[in-house]
């Protein structure tokens, strides 16, 4: 029987082990522009430079996913950074596992950390942190995308042969 879990709130805290909320709440910031713009000054830890990378931006047009979702791939990018902003206002899913697990085969549903992101909220993936690839949903959203142009090889992929968790709602 697949496990079904449920996504508990983004916060700082919960998703330090795997990377950094992009979100204005509990920001350091400061007023600039003859205080007419504020600052949520250094929001993320962009590691894109390993092996002679640089920092790209692009933009991820998710397909909205079916619910209940399972899981049946995880990856990593050993590599460098990955940081997902969304530009839209709608909850999505982000579904991770801790950096140390060594090979992507043995992640079993107790290893998953499931969070819902709000609106406001994006996510930087520390290198190697083990997430699914973008779960929208409810409708086609864009993200903007901060992560590593380069030579290399900075993705690993592991596809299950059964879904290992189900997440629900
Ligand atoms: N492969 C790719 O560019 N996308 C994934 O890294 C992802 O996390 O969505
Ligand atoms: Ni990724």
């Amino acid at each position: 029987m697949t496990r079904s879990l449920r996504p508990r709130a983004l916060t700082r805290e919960a998703f330090a082990p795997f990377g950094d909320v992009i979100q204005t709440e509990g920001a350091k910031h400061f007023q600039i522009n003859e205080g007419t713009t504020t600052r949520f000054h250094d929001l993320a830890e962009i590691d894109t430079l390993e092996q002679g990378g640089r920092p790209i931006i692009s933009i991820f047009r998710g397909d909205p996913r079916p619910m209940p979702f399972e899981i049946r791939i995880m990856e990593r990018h050993p590599l460098a950074s990955q940081a997902f902003v969304p530009l839209f206002a709608r909850p999505y899913l982000v579904v991770v596992a801790r950096p140390e697990i060594e090979d992507g085969a043995d992640i079993t549903a107790e290893d998953l950390h499931v969070f819902v992101a709000q609106p406001g909220q994006g996510v930087n993936y520390g290198r190697n942190v083990w997430h699914h690839p973008l779960i929208a949903l409810d409708a086609s959203s864009d993200f903007l995308i901060v992560d590593r142009g380069g030579e290399g090889d900075n993705l690993v992929e592991v596809h299950f042969d059964k879904a290992i968790a189900r997440i629900e709602l």
